[in-house]
């Protein structure tokens, strides 16, 4: 019997469910945070306190760095999400991380963990390790930190720097995805992020990125920030965060001198992002 719907209404579905309509959907992602302003509790390292808190106002968020062990029990449960990053650990602040992952987690709040130089020593890969046992909604890190996260072991990283592409660490993207069921981020030349099972690449951003320190953290925070206005929709939020910040970059280094003039026209441009700069921008595609 011949299918009522004819062929190009079937690709069109199919489609649809592939490949939303993504620029879309990273402008309603922006546009509903900026309308409903987020409390965005941050546990992060001390190099990128400032750039972190500076890149949730602009994106129209509302950043705390609330990190002391005995307030996460009052805060917490305050907050909209939660972001842990280990990049400058010590065995304080892990045991806030570890205390304010479990009552956000206990609240069913999103929270989002980035790796900082997961495989650079036995202290940090095993800290990381423990928080990924306490269920984040996502994990963000460079190429090497998933590698490391994923093997569970230490080497292959150079510090808080990658030492491989994003695409090198597709597979240990995948796997990690499986086990932890958290959706998982690489950054890099592309944005790869995976549930386990469907692998998209949000291509916005430049190079330059990697030399103003604490991108990668803010990316990271700008991800908890998506996802706490659409917790159902983690694997979304995730991809438009990250096309969201390198547009923003995009814009940015065409005023840049060099870094340091591009870690500023970068949080200028990610407040003045319109509709119009969203859907002309945003690239992301499936990845496979
Ligand atoms: N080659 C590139 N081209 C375009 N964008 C890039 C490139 N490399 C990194 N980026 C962008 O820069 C940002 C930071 O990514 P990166 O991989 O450098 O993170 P990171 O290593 O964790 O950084 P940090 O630890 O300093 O915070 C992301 O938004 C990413 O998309
Ligand atoms: C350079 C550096 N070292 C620890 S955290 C950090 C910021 C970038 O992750
Ligand atoms: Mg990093």
């Amino acid at each position: 019997m011949e299918n009522s719907n004819t062929p190009s209404e079937c690709e069109s579905e199919i489609h649809q469910e592939i490949q939303p309509q993504w620029p879309q959907k990273v402008w309603e992602f922006l546009s509903k945070l900026r309308q409903t302003s987020p409390l965005i509790q941050c546990i992060t390292n001390f190099v990128s306190m400032d750039i972190v808190a500076n890149t949730l106002l602009s994106a129209g968020a509302s950043p705390a760095m609330v990190h002391a062990a005995d307030e996460v029990a009052d805060f917490t449960p305050q907050v909209h999400a939660l972001y842990i990053n280990v990049g400058t650990l010590s065995d304080h602040w892990l045991a806030a991380m570890k205390r304010a992952a479990a009552i956000a987690a206990h609240n069913g709040k999103p929270w989002v963990l980035d790796p900082v130089a997961a495989g650079s020593s036995g202290f940090r890969l095993r800290a990381c390790l423990d928080l990924v046992q306490l269920r984040p909604t996502v994990i963000r890190g460079n190429g090497s930190e998933i590698i490391a996260l994923s093997r569970a072991a230490v080497g292959g990283t150079k510090g808080a720097d990658s030492m491989h592409d994003s695409v090198d660490a597709l597979e240990a993207a995948k796997s990690l995805a499986q086990s932890s069921s958290a959706i998982v981020a690489v950054s890099g030349a592309v944005d790869i992020v995976t549930d386990g099972q469907q692998v998209i690449g949000a291509y916005n951003g430049v190079p330059m990125m990697q030399k103003v320190t604490a991108t990668g953290c803010s990316v990271t925070a700008l991800i908890a920030a998506f996802v706490a206005v659409d917790p159902t929709h983690a694997f979304e939020a995730t991809a438009s965060a990250l096309s969201t910040f390198g547009i923003a970059g995009e814009l940015g280094v065409h005023m840049a001198k060099g870094p340091a003039s591009l870690r500023v026209n970068l949080i200028d441009s990610l407040y003045g992002l319109d509709e119009e700069t969203i859907l002309g921008h945003a690239k992301i595609s499936p990845l496979s």
